[in-house]
C-alpha cells in the first residue's frame, strides 16, 4: 500500500512581478500569494482571463522565471526539492529526468532531425553510465532504442515518416507542435507542464494528445496545463484552478 499522501507539487504563497524598464520601470505584479497542490496522477488546469499569469506560473515551475516569494515544493525522483530556490545545476537535472515542458512553440537545436529531437530527450533522461561501462556500440544501442520509442510516438501523432529525418525548423505549426509533444511525452516525467499543447492541432491529433495525457496520469505523472480548448480541458482535467 502506498502511504505517501504528500502532493507531488505544492505551491505556497508564490509571488512574481515584472519590472517594465521600457515603461520607466513600472512594476507589474502578476502573481501574488498563489497556492495550489497537485497529486501524482492528477491533472490541474490553470484558468483565468488572459494576462492573469498562467504561463508565468508554468515558467516559474520550470525555472525559467525566478519567484519573488513563496515555495514550490516538488517530489522529485531524488526526493523533495524547492523549485523556487533550486540551483541552476539542479534545475537542469530536474528538467532532464523529472519535469517536461510542452509549449506551443518548438525550440530545438538547428539541423537535428525530428526523430533525434525526440529520441535525445529519452537518452538524456537515463542515468549516464560510467565511461568504462559503455563503449561506442553501447551508446549506439541506447540511441537506437530511444529512436524506436520516438518513431512509435511520432507515428501515433500522425507525423509523416518522410519528415522524421528532417530538422523541424521548416515544419508547419502543427507538425512542430507534434514533435514538441512527442519530446515531452517520450519520457516518463513526474511533472508535465503543458502550455496550450493542442493549439495548432486538428481533431484527430487532439484526441491523441488527450490519450497521451491520460496515459501519463495513469503512470502517476502530475500534470499542470493551460487548455484554451474546453473540450480538451474537460477530457483531461480533474480540477481547474483560477488565477487572478
Ligand atoms: N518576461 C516578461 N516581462 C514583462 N512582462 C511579462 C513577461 N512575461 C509575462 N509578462 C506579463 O505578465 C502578464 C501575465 O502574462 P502570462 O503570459 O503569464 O499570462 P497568461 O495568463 O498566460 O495569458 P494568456 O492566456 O493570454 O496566454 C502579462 O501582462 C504579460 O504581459
Amino acid at each position: 500500500m502506498n502511504l505517501d499522501t504528500s502532493p507531488r507539487l505544492s505551491v505556497r504563497g508564490l509571488a512574481k512581478h515584472f519590472t517594465l524598464h521600457l515603461r520607466g520601470g513600472a512594476r507589474l505584479q502578476v502573481l501574488e500569494d498563489t497556492s495550489l497542490d497537485i497529486g501524482a496522477g492528477e491533472c490541474v488546469a490553470l484558468v483565468g482571463a488572459s494576462g492573469r499569469g498562467k504561463s508565468t506560473l508554468m515558467k516559474c515551475l520550470f525555472g525559467s522565471y525566478g519567484a519573488d516569494a513563496g515555495a514550490l515544493r516538488f517530489e522529485s525522483s531524488a526526493g523533495p526539492v524547492d523549485l523556487a530556490t533550486a540551483s541552476p545545476q539542479r534545475m537542469i537535472e530536474l528538467r532532464r529526468r523529472d519535469i517536461a515542458y510542452v509549449s506551443q512553440f518548438l525550440r530545438a537545436v538547428p539541423r537535428v532531425p525530428a526523430l533525434d529531437v525526440v529520441a535525445q530527450r529519452l537518452v538524456d533522461a537515463e542515468p549516464v553510465p560510467a565511461a568504462d561501462d559503455l563503449d561506442d556500440a553501447g551508446h549506439e544501442e541506447r540511441l537506437e532504442a530511444a529512436r524506436d520509442a520516438a518513431r512509435a510516438l511520432l507515428a501515433r501523432l500522425n507525423l509523416p515518416p518522410a519528415l522524421w529525418d528532417l530538422p523541424p525548423a521548416t515544419f508547419s505549426g502543427g507538425e512542430q507542435q507534434r514533435v514538441n509533444i512527442a519530446r515531452g511525452f517520450v519520457q516518463a516525467s513526474r511533472l508535465l507542464l503543458l502550455d496550450e499543447p493542442t493549439a495548432s492541432l486538428d481533431a484527430a491529433n487532439r484526441r491523441v494528445v488527450v490519450e497521451l495525457i491520460h496515459e501519463a496520469k495513469a503512470r502517476g505523472a502530475a500534470v499542470v496545463g493551460i487548455f484554451h480548448d474546453e473540450e480538451v480541458r474537460d477530457a483531461v482535467a480533474d480540477r481547474c484552478v483560477e488565477l487572478g
